[in-house]
């Protein structure tokens, strides 16, 4: 009658198992119960892998989870934007469902009409009604469905565009001290759910609701007798759907930290490849993986075991009203309580019953997912912003670091009190041994992380309280990684001023020496590049990088290795135009080429975390130490 999606509860609860034996769902509880109720249950293999995974692999720092307040919050605002189509819905599927119930009680009368021996005009009359009522269903519930998918289609897309913003809205710093397989399940897999959720789950539980909340008052007008002991026996379902309402979120909230342990687990193992190869450890991150995939199924068992009793439960709930009412109804109509009409009536209103009933309860089923991973999807909205903007705007472009430490983890600094100061326009090169601190004071000086004591300010105003718009406007970081997002040649250049005419695309792509590679493409700045599009060699892309960043104009760069990936004769070609653009602009380059530092205005020598000598290629050859000694060995 009314819209049923796909994946319905039923199906989910008759999916086989991921294992073929059936275990008991495990203790709920924090991850070390989990892990001790597996371990009890597995067997011996399983049980080493399980050891093996409880000892090796404690929680990780996932992104928080909201609580059902939060859920209820964030639909109840989705719900407050769509008044009027959310009336509409209601008095649609109102309409549809009373409309529905009608027809039982005329057929009912139809038959005690007959059986009294009426008139045919009399039946005839009946019979137009029905079909009338039939038809006037018929247009309701087309108006109805159509208006529950432009219902939920609006809810959707307004829901994803939250989870959007909110992800692109994250700290930086956050994202990359998370874990990245959280993340992406979450944005995957539960926005999936929570879609769906959305989706098909809130319009279908309004409609089953209502329909059930009508259909049980039609039975009770049509025959009290009838009605109460049917009820009676569905209303015997309700301990185990409370049960299951009570345990339910906590074990999708589970299953999904599993899927998000898997990826995690997945994404290091892809990631680190070439390591794993290197040091023969690919027996061991499969074992890592076998013991994700081993929790992931106990929570799926133990999600899926609620719902198979809740199925059990429901389906004889559904079923013996059916033999309740012809039992009630036989003795009734012996004892002279009830028609023919009103039994008939009575039969079809619990087969209608059952129907939406049954969506009803697979609806819930439905939105436990979708609030858990709703739930997951919020938690990310509270992961706690690193830092407070302030109203203060820099006064200048002046940038200075004071007594920087910093610390990836608690108690291990990896910058040990660093001062410096920027002189305006200059270039400054930062070179050191591998794990020095270089990259750390870069992201420290273009305000990617703040320091853990200590200050970066520009202009006198901290950078860590500049809004994150301003703050790009000042000083912005180029680093190895250069996405190329899909789209245009042009596209890609003017991300951060979109408003540049084609003459600043092409003079930027000049200064970085590719205006050359760009103008061979038939389609010039509309050629579309990225993904699936035209492929760009790494160098390629790494220019397209610096292009966008002389459109985006901050007055400080931070190039953190922006030339490793150029040849040494591209990337002198690059720098020259570099210097000639970045006139007047301030530069920190992190150099792993010494040349960058000879042509520097002054250098920093970074080791373990404190800047040991300063100052210009010729000052520091003269001085002998460290830079003398590095230079030497380059260029030898
Ligand atoms: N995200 C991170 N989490 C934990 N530790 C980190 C992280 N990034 C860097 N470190 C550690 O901080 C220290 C400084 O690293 P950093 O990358 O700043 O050095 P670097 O001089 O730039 O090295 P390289 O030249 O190899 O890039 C190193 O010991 C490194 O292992």
């Amino acid at each position: 009658m009314l819209a049923t999606s796909p994946d319905t509860w039923r199906d989910r609860a008759t999916e086989p198992p991921a294992v073929p034996h059936e275990l008991e769902p495990p203790r709920e509880g924090s991850f070390t119960d989990r892990v001790t109720a597996l371990r009890r249950r597995h067997s011996l293999r399983e049980r080493r892998a399980l050891e093996n995974y409880a000892q090796s692999r404690k929680p990780e720092r996932g992104w928080p989870v909201a609580d059902n307040q939060a859920v209820l919050h964030f639909l109840r605002a989705l719900l407050r934007d769509r008044k009027r189509t959310f009336v509409l819905l209601v008095v649609l599927n109102g309409m549809a469902a009373a409309t529905g119930l009608v027809v039982p009680r005329l057929l009912g009368a139809l038959i005690n009409r007959t059986v009294a021996g009426d008139a045919a005009s009399s039946l005839n009359a009946l019979a137009v009604l029905v079909v009338v009522v039939v038809v006037a269903q018929a247009g309701f519930t087309f108006l109805a469905q159509r208006t529950s998918t432009v219902f939920g289609q609006d809810l959707l897309s307004s829901a994803r565009e939250y989870i959007v913003r909110t992800i692109l809205q994250l700290p930086l710093g956050r994202v990359e001290s998370a874990s990245s397989g959280d993340l992406v399940t979450r944005v995957t897999r539960d926005v999936g759910t929570m879609s769906r959720s959305v989706q098909y789950g809130v319009p279908m539980s309004i409609i089953s609701g209502l329909t059930v909340v009508l259909s049980i008052i039609a039975m009770l007008l049509n025959s009290l007798v009838l009605a109460v002991p049917s009820l009676m026996v569905i209303a015997l379902a309700y301990p185990q759907v409370r049960r299951y309402l009570r345990k339910a979120p906590k074990g999708y909230i589970n299953e999904g930290a599993t899927y998000s342990r898997i990826n995690s687990t997945l994404t290091e193992t892809v990631e680190g490849a070439r390591t794993v190869e290197a040091l023969g450890l690919a027996d061991r991150r499969v074992g890592a993986g076998d013991d994700d995939i081993a929790v992931s199924a106990q929570a799926e068992r133990y999600t899926m075991t609620l719902r198979n009793l809740l199925f059990a439960v429901i389906d004889v709930a559904f079923n013996l009203p059916r033999v309740v009412t012809l039992l009630v109804g036989a003795w009734g109509y012996h004892e002279g309580w009830v028609s023919l009409g009103q039994i008939t009536a009575a039969v079809l209103y619990v087969e209608a019953l059952s129907g939406p009933l049954d969506r009803l309860v697979g609806e819930v089923d439905r939105l436990q997912v979708g609030a858990a991973s709703t739930s997951r999807l919020l938690g990310i909205a509270q992961v706690p912003p690193d830092r407070t903007p302030g109203t203060q705007l820099p006064d200048g472009p002046d940038l200075v670091g004071s007594d920087l430490r910093f610390a990836y983890r608690e108690g291990h600094d990896v910058l040990h009190g660093v001062d410096l100061t920027l002189d305006t326009g200059e270039r400054l090169a930062i070179v050191g041994p591998s794990g020095s601190g270089k990259s750390t004071l870069g992201r420290l000086l273009s305000g990617i992380n703040g320091p853990r004591t200590g200050s970066v300010t520009i202009g006198d105003v901290e950078l860590v309280e500049l809004p994150l718009e301003t703050l790009r406007t000042e000083v912005a970081l180029v680093t190895q990684e250069h996405h190329v997002f899909k789209g245009s040649v042009r596209d890609n250049i003017i991300l951060a001023r979109e408003d540049s005419s084609d003459e600043a695309v092409w003079d930027a792509l000049r200064a970085v020496g590719s205006d050359d590679w760009v103008e061979r493409f038939p389609a010039g700045l509309d050629t579309q590049i990225g993904s699936g599009n035209t492929q760009l060699t790494p160098a390629q892309a790494q220019q397209i990088a610096l292009a966008r960043l002389i459109i985006a104009d901050p007055h400080t760069l931070v190039l953190d290795e922006a030339t490793s990936l150029i040849d040494p004769r591209t990337a002198r070609t690059l720098e020259g135009s570099m210097n000639a653009l970045l006139e007047g602009r301030t530069v920190v380059a992190i150099a792993h080429r010494l040349h960058t530092a000879h042509d520097a205005d002054r250098i920093a020598v970074v080791i373990d975390g404190r800047i040991v000598e300063l100052g210009s290629h010729h000052e520091l050859v003269a001085q002998g130490g460290e830079y003398a000694a590095l230079w030497r060995a380059w260029t030898s």
